[in-house]
């Protein structure tokens, strides 16, 4: 079962796996113009930060179709309006961003094809950003899986699986490759409040793997932790600023900061992509803010009062001093400093 899949040849579409819909449903978005591609995205049909960036840079060509028989400048006109629309689905994931600015590289280094063959070569580097993260997310696996001892317990956070990558997961990579080379682990999945991306997919994916699993609430991770259940703590980011401060699913920071608190590393895991090196610091780093609905009608019913005040962001930065190492698809940057991230990253 694909998350993301280009459906046909040039003019063909994007079949997106319904997220929203899991674990009770399995249901497919088939999506034909770029405002389909953005309710995917921004509803988070689509969602985690390497998925929104291969399902934008198809979302793209979807939205050519009505230029192939024009000229180039309408062509180029069109286009660049399909981009900044999709740029503008959600704020944190950077690999949105790095998906689309790679697209509009390749529009201008080929301003010599027509509007025919310009999509056409659009779609092949789709399909490249589309198979270079399933590459991205097997590295990842296998330099991560290092980090994980023998019978550990990990904890992880959010969703960072299939689900939310081309490949296997980025933290999930990790969980999945040491499972793989047999090392008994047993994963620890927080629920995720308030979209309960841990509850409903990791929890959904752990089962698919056969990797052996607990579902924790957010709030009982100090004490998981306490018991000594937990060995090392595994998530994902959406973005990794200069200095290693990374975005991540709200809650991520207090796993941190309890890992630290319990003397137990704490990694992020994610593809060059996530990387933005234009922030010096996680401070700059845009944090999108949600509909209150999703803390007050949690997946439907009303669970506290309407005229409560609400704050609902959807991430938080978690500083670089708590973070043990970014497992990368290029390795593992250790220490988390400006400088080694420049000498691992920087290209
Ligand atoms: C490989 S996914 C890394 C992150 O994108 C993931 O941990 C996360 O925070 C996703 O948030 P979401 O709001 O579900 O898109």
């Amino acid at each position: 079962m694909k998350t993301i899949e280009w459906i046909g040849d040039v003019d063909g579409h994007l079949r997106l796996l319904d997220q929203t819909k899991l674990p009770t449903e399995t249901t497919f978005l088939d999506c034909e113009t770029p405002e389909d591609v953005y309710g995917a995205i921004k509803r988070l049909s689509v969602r985690g930060a390497p998925a929104i960036g291969v399902s934008a840079a198809y979302g793209i060509i979807v939205g050519l179709r009505d230029v192939i028989q024009t000229d180039r400048a309408t062509f180029d006109q069109q286009f660049n309006k399909v981009c900044t629309y999709l740029a503008d689905s959600r704020p944190t994931a950077v690999n949105l961003f790095w998906a689309i600015d790679r697209m509009q590289k390749l529009a201008q280094a080929e301003s010599q094809l027509d509007p025919a063959a310009m999509r056409k070569r659009l779609l092949e580097e789709a399909r490249t950003i589309d198979d270079e993260d399933r590459e991205m997310c097997d590295a990842i696996g296998r330099f991560g899986a290092e980090l994980i001892p023998q019978g550990a317990g990990v904890l992880t956070h959010c969703n960072t699986g299939a689900l939310a990558t081309a490949g296997m997961g980025t933290a999930f990579s990790v969980l999945y490759s040491a499972h793989k080379q047999g090392k008994n682990i047993h994963v620890y999945a927080d629920e995720t409040r308030p979209l309960l991306q841990g509850a409903r997919l990791t929890a959904w994916e752990l089962l698919q793997h056969g990797i052996p699993g607990t579902l924790i609430c957010d709030s009982m991770a100090a004490w998981v932790m306490k018991e000594g259940k937990i060995q090392a703590v595994v998530t994902g980011a959406d973005r990794i600023a200069a200095n290693g401060d990374s975005a991540n699913k709200i809650g991520t920071y207090s796993a941190a900061v309890l890992a630290k608190a319990h003397n137990i590393p704490f990694y992020i895991a994610a593809p060059s992509s996530t990387f933005d090196l234009s922030l010096a610091t996680g401070e700059e780093i845009p944090i999108e803010q949600r509909d209150s609905a999703e803390i007050t009608h949690g997946y439907g019913k009303q669970t506290a009062p309407l005229e409560i005040d609400t704050y609902n962001p959807a991430f938080d930065v978690t500083p670089a001093e708590y973070i043990a190492g970014l497992i990368t698809e290029r390795g593992v940057i250790q220490p988390v400093t400006t400088e080694e991230i420049a000498k691992v990253i920087a290209d």
